[in-house]
């Protein structure tokens, strides 16, 4: 895998290269699940393949924001196996993009993404596929979260079941007025299995996230904004014409955390991700060895020569 610019700066100029690269090997091979667990990529990638239907669609913009449409209107967005292998295609993609600096995830038809397409979820209704499946979707959510872009989860209609637990793989939701995120797998006879659950409990904490799988609530923009599940809201438009106004808002939102140079805001995201993930000492060995890729780059030199003042 081609690491992006941080990683091989960091890569070539550690002098504490171990933690780094072991943080970079732990990213870089899927993060949970590797062959060691028992886990043989080519093996349920042919099996997902089988169930068709739908796309994920990823557009990179000049501005260094792209976005990734979950693309299945006719069933409401819902994942089918081949958009499981499409969306760890386009991480893989994101992964590689060295002028990348957020993304936004957004479901396409005014609706966010259902879940796991039911069908699909019939036909592998034994254990072992269904562990097979969330070890995949487990992986490829991990490796989103981790990207070296801010994210942001654009929710439009509804966040149900495995649609829910994708909102939790972004660093931040923005819900649309009208929207719901509903952890609906209770109903389904489940719990998450995309990694939703521990990505939840470290977003809105224990007590909210027991409150919210065992009595599968409806979370609208405000109750999100009360539990710390979403970060802002936007307004819904009346008219389908204006389907694009939102889109353009969450951009609006975003770009106030990824303007300036991709290094920079690439290395943002990584000390703030490393904070999160790593014990203190290592996250903090962690944080200097970004600092070591940004100290006397561009950027800070072209900052020290403008004897900037930040009034
Ligand atoms: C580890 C992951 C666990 C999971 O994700 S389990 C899946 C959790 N998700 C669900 O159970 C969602 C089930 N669907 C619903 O509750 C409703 O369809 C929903 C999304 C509220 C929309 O309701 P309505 O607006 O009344 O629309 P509708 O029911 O007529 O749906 C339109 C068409 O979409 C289809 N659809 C919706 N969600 C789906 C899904 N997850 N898998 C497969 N097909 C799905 C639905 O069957 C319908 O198709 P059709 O028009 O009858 O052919």
């Amino acid at each position: 895998m081609v690491l992006c610019a941080v990683r091989r700066h960091l890569l070539r100029n550690s002098s504490n290269g171990g933690v780094w690269v072991r943080l970079l090997q732990r990213q870089s091979s899927g993060c949970v699940y590797s062959s060691i667990h028992g886990f043989n990529q080519e093996e349920i990638t042919e099996k997902l393949q089988a169930f068709a239907g739908g796309s994920i669609d990823l557009h990179k913009q000049e501005s260094g924001i792209a976005v990734l449409t979950v693309n299945n209107p006719s069933r409401m967005n819902a994942f089918s196996g081949s958009m499981m292998v499409d969306l760890e295609e386009k991480v893989s993609q994101l992964e590689n993009w060295t002028d990348g600096k957020g993304l936004i995830v957004q479901g396409a038809a005014g609706t966010f993404c259902s879940g796991s397409d039911l069908n699909a979820v019939r036909a592998i209704s034994n254990p072992q596929d269904g562990m097979k499946m969330c070890m995949f979707m487990q992986n490829t959510l991990t490796r989103l979260l981790r990207l070296p872009l801010i994210s942001v989860a654009l929710v439009e209609g509804r966040a149900l079941g495995g649609g829910a637990e994708l909102t939790t793989a972004c660093d931040f939701r923005l819900m649309a007025s009208g929207s719901v995120i509903q952890f609906v797998h209770k109903y389904m006879g489940l719990v998450p299995g995309w990694g939703g659950a521990a990505r939840l409990v470290r977003i809105v904490g224990s007590q909210n996230s027991l409150k919210l799988l065992g009595g599968a609530l409806k979370v609208d923009p405000d109750f999100g904004l009360q539990i710390g599940l979403a970060d802002g809201v936007l307004t819904a438009p009346q008219v389908k014409e204006e389907a694009g106004i939102l889109l353009q808002q969450a951009e609006n939102w975003l770009s106030h955390y990824t303007k300036g140079p991709a290094p920079v805001i690439q290395a943002v995201k990584q000390v703030v991700l490393s904070g999160k993930e790593l014990p203190l000492a290592e996250a903090m060995r962690t944080e200097k060895d970004v600092f070591g890729t940004v100290w006397g780059g561009p950027a800070n030199l072209q900052a020290l020569a403008k004897n900037s003042k930040h009034k």
